[in-house]
């Protein structure tokens, strides 16, 4: 598997660092309101995990599953609800958990799902962000890094629902995925 990584962007101490400083900051914007947290599986997960853990006020957690790329590198444009919400969203401060923004289109496919069921408010913390992949205006309220233009992998991101479990983020050698 580690032979397939062209490159470490992002080492695992570099993301736990960015991952403290994120729960800190939501800690102190959410003090007081119990927001809804929602993790956008499955890229998501591992970043939820480690975000939850450095939040330190009242939040609740739910999950949903959606996906666009299947065993592609890029987006079908076609937002799949594999899995809904189990919590109704109406008059909740709802906050968004993705892995990455590449195109935009999940989520704002995403964000007008649940302005639709009448959240009182819905925000988005990315971990990582690729503003060279846009098709749809789309920008998160907190961010953890911005990448270049390369199809990455590792901590939650998948080519072909691989490479979940590396604890890092890599490039992958574009011979992997052009075979
Ligand atoms: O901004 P976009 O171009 O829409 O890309 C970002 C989305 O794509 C990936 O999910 P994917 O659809 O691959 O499903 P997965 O999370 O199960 O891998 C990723 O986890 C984001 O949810
Ligand atoms: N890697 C893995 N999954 C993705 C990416 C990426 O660069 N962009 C959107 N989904
Ligand atoms: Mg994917």
């Amino acid at each position: 598997m580690q032979n397939d990584i062209q490159e470490v962007l992002i080492s695992e101490e570099e993301l736990q660092a960015k991952i403290k400083e994120l729960g800190e900051l939501l800690s102190s914007e959410y003090a007081g309101r119990d927001p809804l947290v929602i993790c956008v599986l499955k890229g998501a997960f591992i970043f939820m995990a480690d975000l939850v853990k450095r939040i330190t006020v009242p939040i609740e957690l739910d999950f949903m599953a959606v996906s666009s790329y299947g065993a592609a590198t890029k987006s079908s444009g076609i937002v799949k609800i594999i899995k809904d919400l189990d919590t109704t969203v109406e008059g909740r401060d709802v906050l968004i958990v993705e892995d990455i923004i590449d195109s935009g289109l999940t989520l704002s496919h995403l964000i007008e799902l649940l302005k639709n069921r009448n959240a009182n408010s819905v925000k988005v913390v990315t971990l990582f962000d690729k503003p060279s992949g846009r098709s749809v205006n789309m920008e998160a309220d907190y961010t953890g890094f911005v990448l270049p233009d390369a199809f990455v992998v590792g901590y939650g991101l998948d080519y072909a629902e691989h490479y979940r479990n590396l604890p890092y983020i890599g490039v992958l050698k574009p011979e992997i995925y052009t075979k």
